[in-house]
């Protein structure tokens, strides 16, 4: 018996598709200010921005101006900001004291946030490279950055920015153990309810090249940080380190960099389902900044599907330089 052709399209997809009213309301997934965490850069001095040559669009704030910035991003319905400083390389030091110093810059705008604008969350990276003068997150011992060493700084450190008012701590040192350290550390301190957000899977990536100009720390940096963030050829990896930084303590976990990592978004979340985040790095920052002024692609809608897929890929937040513009465009 022949075949009977079918007279029709066996299924139409299209028709869900054909006018703006019905793919809203079918749409899996969508975006909103509240899925954001802004990262704001901190410098010294006073009604100072500086711009970041490698992240055109992006400044650094001094501390009052980013007391403006959050100011902002509480009324765009931004949820959090994640502040970052720039550090005198005067202050640098291989010890890299300048982290636990309770007047650092990063801890005197979080005081003046919270004071201004509490109803914002204050975002702080545990982490040594932005006060050490060799560049990495952990201290260097004989040319080699050393574990064990380096939790004590970051216990220190992570107490200073507590004390500051900080709402969430992200470790994004990637030394072993360094959650439940700093677990145990805000639990002995009366911290019991600052949020840990780790850095779970963080990879050696070439995609922090921008943020590392925007922290000073590109020139300082010695080597490069194969030996404690992440081989980008590894994926089940990624669901141990998550796993640990569970079991040690972290509320939330973080993948990064974010677009070329979007597998480990998706595998994260569906193995844990914790609330997970992606970081969309300086670098994808400044690919899809350099391509829209070139002309080369329309920058509304690029920054708007590149967040989107990082809903898509289940994660339930995306840290991003294009947070405010973002917000403003919903
Ligand atoms: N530990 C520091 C840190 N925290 C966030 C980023 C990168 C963020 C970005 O590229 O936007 C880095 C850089 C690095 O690990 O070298
Ligand atoms: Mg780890």
């Amino acid at each position: 018996m022949p075949p009977i052709p079918a007279p029709f399209p066996l299924s139409r997809p299209r028709r869900l598709r054909r006018a703006g009213w019905i793919r809203e309301l079918v749409a899996e997934t969508r975006l909103s200010p509240a899925d954001l965490l802004w990262p704001i850069f901190v410098t010294g001095g006073e009604t100072r921005r500086e711009p970041v040559p490698s992240m055109p669009g992006v400044d650094r704030l001094s501390v009052d101006l980013a007391v403006e910035a959050a100011r902002e991003a509480a009324d765009l319905g931004i949820p959090c900001v994640a502040l970052f400083p720039y550090t005198d390389p005067a202050v640098k030091t291989p010890e890299a004291e300048e982290a636990w110093n309770p007047d650092n810059l990063v801890n005197t705008a979080t005081r003046a946030i919270k004071a201004t604008v509490p109803e914002l969350g204050v975002m702080l990276d545990v982490a040594l490279d932005p006060y050490n003068s060799d560049g990495h997150d952990g201290l260097v011992r004989g040319g080699v950055v050393v574990n064990d060493e380096t939790l004590l700084a970051l216990e220190k450190q992570a107490l200073a920015q507590a004390e500051a008012g900080a709402d969430i701590l992200g470790p994004s040192d990637m030394m072993d153990g360094r959650i439940g350290v700093i677990r145990r550390a805000l639990e002995s301190h009366d911290f019991q309810d600052v949020t840990i957000l780790s850095y779970a899977a963080k990879y050696a990536s070439a995609f922090y090249g921008p943020f590392r100009d925007a922290v000073g720390a590109s020139g300082a940096l010695k080597g490069d940080k194969k030996s404690y963030q992440m081989d980008p050829r590894n994926g089940d990896e990624a669901l141990r380190e998550v796993a640990a930084d569970l079991a040690e303590g972290a509320d939330m976990v973080m993948v990064k960099p974010g677009m070329p990592y979007l597998d480990i978004c998706t595998r994260v979340k569906r193995e844990f389902g914790v609330p997970t985040f992606a970081y969309q790095v300086s670098g994808e920052y400044a690919m899809i900044a350099a391509a829209a002024a070139s002309g080369w692609v329309d920058r509304d809608r690029i920054v708007a599907e590149s967040l989107t897929a990082f809903k898509r890929a289940g994660c339930d937040g995306v840290l991003t330089y294009f947070a405010p513009e973002l917000a403003r465009a919903l």
